[in-house]
């Protein structure tokens, strides 16, 4: 199939269900952006000046564009559930050096529909629709829930601020690994609580001063504001007794679960049990019965498919089902299809004003070719 056809197969897929063709903004304002990319899409924002000296941003995706069309449309009075497609160009530093800086995202978003487990299995079974009408049949997927640590955490009945540190830290690649592995340091403590006591630009002037003091580098994505509150999260998370024991166990346990995907229920059941966490009956339910759904969609997930607690930081917006799709001789940094849930994006980009659930996915045209090609 040439690159053309392949995005045509992808989008009459999606055509199919109704869903309204649409090519929004190319260029947004980089703070919604850099705020709902997670660290790893963060850093290959493709960021520039405009005339006027606002930073600005060529869209890494088209749900963000997408949502915020929808959002300004729901604020505005109108209302219903509404679906959208699209064949249109995004932009990102590239992943590896094979990776084109510009390319194509053929994929969906519905809005407003019911939250659900079948809901979820019936987008992700359309995009394995588009994946297949591509001409792919031999892949593997990853799912994953962000709902899931969260309801743990709540479990746990930790202190607030505790809680809230691990549901921050889960949000970065490591963070809660790194949060487990130890309580911060005393200078670490002394520093939070300095800045703590200072207004926010303060703050930001003492912080940097306390780098250059000790000649640390500012590196990595996170800006000094959110350094700063992940500073002072931490050290008032130890000065309320940090993470016991037995919720570390519980948390390092949770991290650990990566099973087949007929084995979900039982991983995370196992760990509740395991450790007489209550209320959580509910989300694990939603989970099973997700994994039910789809696998009666698309059976190929039972052999195919593995859940992982830990998936799904690509964008911040993401809150519930998660999933990526991997073929050929692609590693996991290049999903040939991807999507998830994003039921709280709406109410956020519209400032409270507009609510409505969200999914979405899209099919990678340019990796499906390489996929395609790597098994030729
Ligand atoms: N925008 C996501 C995919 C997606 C679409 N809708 C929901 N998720 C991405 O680029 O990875």
């Amino acid at each position: 199939m040439t690159p053309e056809q392949i995005v045509e197969a992808a989008s009459a897929v999606f055509a199919q269900t109704g869903a309204r063709p649409v090519d929004p903004a190319y260029v947004l304002a980089s703070d919604i952006p850099l705020e709902l990319s997670g660290e790893a899409v963060r850093a290959r924002l493709c960021v520039f000046t405009d005339h006027r000296g606002n930073e600005m941003v060529m869209r890494p995706d088209l749900t963000l564009p997408v949502a915020g069309m929808e959002a300004e449309r729901l604020a505005s009075g109108r209302n219903g559930p509404e679906a959208y497609t699209y064949a249109a160009r995004a932009f990102r530093l590239p992943a590896s050096p094979d990776d084109p800086m510009e390319f194509t995202q053929v994929g969906f978003e519905r809005f407003g529909r019911e939250s659900s487990p079948d809901e979820d299995a019936d987008a992700f079974a359309l995009v394995q629709a588009a994946v297949a009408a591509c001409g792919i049949d031999n892949w593997r997927m990853v799912m994953g829930d962000l709902s899931v640590f969260p309801a743990f955490v709540d479990a746990l009945g930790l202190h607030g601020v505790t809680a809230s540190l691990l549901k921050r830290a889960f949000r970065q690649e490591g963070g809660v690994a790194e949060l487990l592995a130890g309580a911060p340091s005393a200078p670490e403590v002394d520093l939070a609580h300095q800045l703590s006591a200072s207004a926010p630009e303060a703050a930001a002037l003492a912080f940097l001063d306390a780098l250059r003091e000790r000649s640390i580098p500012m590196i990595g994505t996170r800006s000094v504001t959110e350094i700063i509150e992940g500073l002072k999260a931490k050290a008032a998370a130890a000065d309320a007794g940090g993470v016991p024991e037995d919720a570390r166990k519980v948390l390092g346990a949770l991290a650990g679960v990566n099973c087949s995907a007929p084995e979900t229920a039982e991983a995370l059941s196992g760990i509740a049990r395991a450790h007489g966490l209550r209320g959580l009956d509910s989300v694990i339910e939603r989970v099973t019965r997700r994994v039910e759904a789809i696998i009666d969609a698309v059976p190929r997930v039972a052999e195919a498919g593995r859940f992982r607690s830990g998936f799904g930081r690509r964008f911040t917006y993401y809150d519930g089902f998660v999933f990526e799709t991997y073929a050929g001789g692609l590693g996991e940094r290049q999903p040939i299809a991807t999507g998830g849930r994003y039921d709280g994006l709406i109410a956020g980009l519209s400032g409270g004003r507009a609510r409505a659930s969200g999914i979405g996915g899209v099919v990678r045209p340019d990796r499906v070719i390489r996929a395609r090609e790597s098994v030729a």
